[in-house]
C-alpha cells in the first residue's frame, strides 16, 4: 500500500492523503517525498486549493515515525530528518494558493505542525488534537511552533504548546485552531468549506494569499523555523527524550 495517496479533482482541489492508517497515519521518510510531490503540482496554474488528510477515521497524523525516527539519536542526525520535514511545511505555508487541513481523526505533535501549516483547519466534530511534543521532552520541531504563532493569538499558541495536551474539538475551534467542525463526509464538508472562495477567480485568491506571504516573509517565518529545528534537535539529543520514545514503542 502506497504510504500517500494525492488526487487532482476536475474543480481544481488537489488532496493529499496520508495513507498509513495502521501506523495512524505517522510520517516517514517516504511521506515526506510524497509531500514533496504534492507540493510540487500544487504550484500548477489548474490546482485552485490544496487540501491535507489522512486515511481511515481513526487518525489525521500521529507526527513523526517514532519506530523510524527514534534511531535518530545525535543532534546532528535529528536536525537532519527535521530540516527535512520543516522545510517542506515551509513550502506549504507559503504555498500562493489556499490550503486546508481536513482532520479526520486524531492530530497529535508533528501532525498538529502539519495542520499549522495549512490556512484553514477543518475537523470532524469529535476530533482531538496536541501538540503532545513536549511530553517526550522535546519541542515543536518541523516549524510547526512558528506556524501556530501566526495562526492563534500569542497566549492560546502559547497554551497550547506549553501544556502538550489533548484538547476537544470544541476548546480548539473557541481557539481558532479548527475554522470549521463537521459531522458528514470529510470531503464534502472540506469542499463545502471551500466554495465560497472558489467560485472566485483564481488570482483573486493568490492575491490575498500573496498579502499574508508578504508579512510573513518581513516577519521572517521561514528564519525563525529554523532556529525552532534547531532547538528542538539539541532536546532530541537528550536522555529524558529517547526515554520517552523508548517507552512508548515497548508499550
Ligand atoms: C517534530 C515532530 C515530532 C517527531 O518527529 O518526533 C513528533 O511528531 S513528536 C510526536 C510523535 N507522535 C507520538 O508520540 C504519537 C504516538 N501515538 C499515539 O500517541 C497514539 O498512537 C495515538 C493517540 C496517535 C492513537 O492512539 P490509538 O490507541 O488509536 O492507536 P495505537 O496507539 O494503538 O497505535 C496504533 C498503531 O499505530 C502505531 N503508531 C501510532 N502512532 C505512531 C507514531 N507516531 N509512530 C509510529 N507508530 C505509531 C502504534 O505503534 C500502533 O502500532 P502497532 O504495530 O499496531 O502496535
Amino acid at each position: 500500500m502506497k504510504p500517500y495517496v494525492l488526487e487532482v479533482h476536475e474543480n481544481g482541489l488537489a488532496v493529499f492523503t496520508v495513507n498509513r492508517p495502521e501506523k495512524r497515519n505517522a510520517i516517514n521518510y517516504e511521506v515526506m517525498d510524497g509531500l514533496g510531490e504534492a507540493l510540487k503540482v500544487a504550484v500548477e496554474d489548474r490546482i485552485k486549493a490544496l487540501v491535507i488528510t489522512g486515511a481511515g477515521d481513526r487518525a489525521f497524523c500521529s507526527g513523526g515515525d517514532l519506530s523510524s525516527f527514534h534511531q535518530l539519536k545525535t543532534e546532528d542526525e535529528a536536525f537532519e530528518m527535521l530540516d527535512r520535514m520543516s522545510e517542506l511545511l515551509v513550502r506549504l505555508f507559503f504555498l500562493p494558493k489556499p490550503t486546508v487541513a481536513l482532520l479526520n481523526g486524531i492530530a497529535v505533535g508533528g501532525g498538529c505542525e502539519l495542520a499549522s501549516a495549512c490556512d484553514f483547519r477543518i475537523a470532524r466534530k469529535d476530533v482531538k488534537a496536541g501538540f503532545i511534543q513536549g511530553t517526550l521532552a522535546i519541542t515543536t520541531g518541523w516549524g510547526g511552533g512558528t506556524f501556530l504563532s501566526e495562526r492563534l493569538s500569542p497566549a492560546n499558541a502559547m497554551k497550547m504548546l506549553m501544556e502538550a495536551r489533548l484538547y476537544s474539538s470544541d476548546e480548539l475551534k473557541e481557539m481558532g485552531f479548527f475554522q470549521s467542525l463537521y459531522t458528514g463526509d470529510p470531503l464534502e464538508s472540506c469542499q463545502s468549506f471551500l466554495n465560497k472562495m472558489l467560485v472566485l477567480e483564481g488570482d483573486v485568491l493568490k492575491s490575498y494569499k500573496r498579502m499574508f506571504i508578504r508579512k510573513w516573509t518581513e516577519t521572517r517565518v521561514e528564519e525563525r523555523v529554523k532556529q525552532e529545528v534547531r532547538n528542538c534537535a539539541i532536546l532530541w539529543e537528550g536522555e529524558a527524550h529517547h526515554k520517552q520514545v523508548d517507552k512508548f514503542l515497548k508499550k
